[in-house]
């Protein structure tokens, strides 16, 4: 009998296109033979792949410039989120240049809208009614489904987990490999289960649960884990809230986050465009009633928690493990032991501008965000609204606070519209404004004023994340409603409306015109030779290394969102640290560690703190560390996406202990030289006195690296196996073809408009 496995092993087995072994790597030299290896990666195919205008145009170009094609065009679908302006859409105005004042974000938009016309994609525009935040119009259409795997250039592609789909992040030149191949090299993490079991006390949210969970196991608690939540609370959450728990299984540090799927995902996919219809209909659904870890199946780490003990809780912080209860006050940096943890508590609240001991609920905001992709669906204005109705007809904002709702996908405002709750928000003084990610990362002019303070119900509270100098705090929309009426953070269940989340069922309230595209359903395949680029080969580098010495250093902190504007990877050694490095009222430098001499000329950078590289997929951090001269990062744990951007670029990211980590940097504080050796695996102090420090790297990886190979051409090589699984996966699975209508139908049917 087969051994038992998790839902996470049968996703992830089932779609394995080829197994790389160490043994099968031909042009290896002997010596690496010899040398113990980490984990080799696996070829899986991706069933769903979602694109935006931010992560996509350095893949597009990549594909353009190797001459390679799209090979799935019907299971790729593109949309703006990131840029697009919230205020009115002109009613119909199709002019980019009309619609959005600035020449950075129009640019992004307007070069994803040339890169689906040129590669024949699926693309919901600004002016179409399906367009939204990624991980909001996914599921809302129906291309995200139960047993798929799903991926987007987009650190919160957790979301899809929901479904019983293993989706995750992915950086611009795995973006680039995805389109040119349909499959991604991974290698697979380890399993965790999450039980909430109970119920949930009155007026406590899925938004609570998730910043609950992340306060227990912390932001780097699932480094290298895919975790499934489960548990009788799980069981009884619509659709929405486990939404919103998969969401921000990033922020916990996990790869993925997923829930077996179950007759309230069923329910909630049925009808909706771009789910299996008819006899798909049923044969997907009995497949997907296997979707289900095994009653033995063994996970790495279990944790358990008790829905009773989850109360409406809110971040004090800067990092979304920084949770209270909304009734506790500010922490006291000194009641964390570990030190790490209390110089970040520190550093935290001198940004929060906040005093230990204040009553949360005595702290006073500027600014109200309802939205994103973790609390912008129907559901979530709903939950709002009702706070606000249940407050009284005449109930108004806080006088001075700014308060904005910004729906997460075109469809939801009009749902929303429908049901008469831009009237509830508008009569109280919210503005109620058109989809998109919005204030949720600043990058489309929706920004917070630095030294401001903003209840939001979005998923990072980084340090400049919704502008610089700006304070965030993370709540449910509950929460942030009331917040709004009080003008300080506001326990929610004072208002005792009914925030409970139901299951919202698909109201097709948009009938698409009927105008389709000729497209190609499958690109022809190109067998490559591999490539090798001297430019990308990694083997001795010996330098400079600087010390850094915080916990859970974020993306958004390695690179703020100013800089994700830019088309182009190169010249963004300014960016780095920008934030770090700049005063964010007076612009004026800040003496940080890499303006200084010798570490203005480091090619290492040794993190003693976890999770190095945590938070959002952007590519862009691996760039501008490179373009600053880093080659080699060194610390305890690094984000997955970070991880796999660095390999990337042909930088190496080496794990080693924390007391390692300590050691080396106190010795780049004496500016002693460091040596890495990918071939022996070895960190060499250019002291006499240390003996080498032995780490290891995926094998694969450290191939590339040593070789300079072109990843995607060692996998198109392989691109018999993949058509080969395609057939495979046509029988087994047949309506994930055709954009969700098997191949026999048109790919491209009257409901999937190309809106171009
Ligand atoms: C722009 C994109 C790459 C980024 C992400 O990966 O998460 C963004 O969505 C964010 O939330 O920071
Ligand atoms: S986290 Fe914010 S910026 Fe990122 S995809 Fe979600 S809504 Fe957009």
């Amino acid at each position: 009998m087969d051994a038992p496995q998790t839902l996470y092993d049968k996703i992830w087995n089932a779609h394995i296109v080829y197994k790389q072994t160490f043994s099968q790597h031909a042009m290896l030299n002997d010596s690496l033979y010899r040398t113990p290896q980490k984990n080799d990666l696996d070829l899986i195919y991706v069933d769903r792949h979602l694109l935006h205008e931010v992560s996509s145009p350095p893949a597009f170009s990549g594909l353009r410039a190797a001459g390679r094609s799209v090979r799935r065009p019907d299971c790729t679908l593109a949309t703006v989120d990131h840029n697009v302006p919230t205020s009115p859409r002109n009613g119909g105005e199709h002019d980019l240049e009309v619609l959005i004042a600035d020449p950075e974000s129009r640019a992004q938009c307007s070069t994803l809208e040339d890169n689906v016309k040129e590669f024949s994609l699926p693309f919901f525009g600004l002016h179409d009614k399906r367009q939204g935040i990624v991980h909001v119009i996914g599921p809302e259409q129906g291309f995200t489904l139960p047993g798929i795997t799903c991926v987007c250039g987009d650190s919160h592609t957790s979301t899809h987990g929901a479904f019983g789909a293993l989706a995750f992040g992915i950086g611009s030149t795995e973006v680039e490999h995805v389109l040119a191949t349909q499959t991604l090299l991974q290698r697979k993490s380890k399993n965790m289960r999450i039980s909430v079991d109970g119920e949930l006390g009155v007026g406590v949210t899925s938004k609570d649960l998730i910043l609950h969970i992340i306060g227990v196991i912390g932001a780097s608690g699932g480094n290298g884990y895919v975790i499934e939540y489960a548990g009788s609370v799980i069981r009884g959450l619509s659709m929405e809230a486990r939404m919103s728990v998969c969401n921000m299984s990033i922020e916990a540090g996990a790869r993925a986050g997923m829930i077996a799927p179950d007759d309230i995902t069923f329910a909630y996919l049925k009808n909706r465009p771009l789910a299996p219809q008819g006899d798909y209909w049923e044969r997907a659904v009995e497949f997907w009633r296997t979707l289900r870890s095994d009653i033995d199946a063994k996970f790495d780490v279990e944790v358990n928690i008790h829905g009773i003990d989850v109360v409406p809780c809110v971040t004090w912080g800067t990092s979304p493990q920084d949770v209270v209860p909304i009734t506790g006050v500010v922490p006291d940096p000194a009641c964390f032991a570990d030190q790490a943890r209390r110089q970040a508590a520190e550093r935290s609240l001198h940004y929060m501008g906040l005093i230990p001991g204040t009553a949360m609920q005595d702290i006073k905001v500027d600014n109200v965000f309802i939205g994103s992709c973790t609390n912008g669906r129907i559901e979530d204005l709903r939950a709002a609204a009702n706070v606000i109705r249940s407050a009284g007809p005449s109930t108004v904002v806080s006088s001075g606070v700014q308060c904005v709702v910004v729906p997460g996908s075109t469809s939801i405002r009009l749902q929303a519209e429908s049901e008469g709750l831009h009237t509830v928000f508008r009569r109280a003084g919210f503005q109620w404004r058109e989809s998109g990610c919005s204030m949720c990362i600043a990058m489309n002019g929706d920004q917070l004023e630095a030294g401001k303070r903003c209840a939001s119900t979005t998923n990072r509270n980084f340090e400049g994340r919704q502008g610089a100098g700006g304070r965030t705090h993370l709540m449910s929309p509950a929460m942030a409603a009331a917040t709004a009426l009080r003008g300080t953070l506001t326990d929610p269940r004072q208002y005792q409306s009914q925030t409970t989340e139901t299951n919202v069922e698909f109201e097709d309230n948009i009938k698409s015109p009927a105008t389709i595209p000729e497209l190609p359903a499958m690109a022809p395949a190109i067998s490559q030779q591999v490539q090798k680029k001297e430019s990308k080969i990694f083997r001795i580098l010996q330098g400079i290394a600087a010390p850094m010495y915080l916990e859970n250093t974020d993306t958004d902190m390695i690179i703020p969102k100013q800089f994700l504007k830019r088309i182009d990877r190169q010249g963004l050694a300014d960016a780095l640290f920008f934030n770090l490095r700049h005063d964010s009222k007076t612009g004026a430098s800040l003496d940080f560690i890499l303006d200084r001499p010798p570490y203005n000329k480091a090619v290492f950078l040794i993190s003693t703190g976890k999770n190095f590289g945590c938070g959002s997929s952007r590519e862009n951090a691996a760039w501008s560390l490179e373009d600053f001269g880093i080659r080699c990062l060194i610390a305890p744990s690094f984000g997955d996406i970070f991880r796999n951007n660095c390999f990337q670029n042909c930088m190496l990211p080496i794990e080693l202990s924390v007391e390692e980590c300590r050691s080396l940097a106190a010795d780049a504080e004496l500016g002693i030289e460091l040596k890495v050796d990918l071939e022996k695996q070895e960190i060499i102090r250019m002291t006499p006195s240390q003996n080498p420090i032995k780490f290891l790297t995926d094998a694969f990886r450290r191939q590339c690296l040593l070789e300079g190979f072109d990843e995607i051409g060692t996998t198109m090589q392989l691109v018999h196996d993949i058509t080969a699984f395609e057939e495979k996966r046509t029988q087994m699975w047949p309506w994930l073809d055709g954009m969700g209508r098997g191949r026999k139908v048109q790919p491209y049917s009257d409901e999937i408009r190309m809106d171009w």
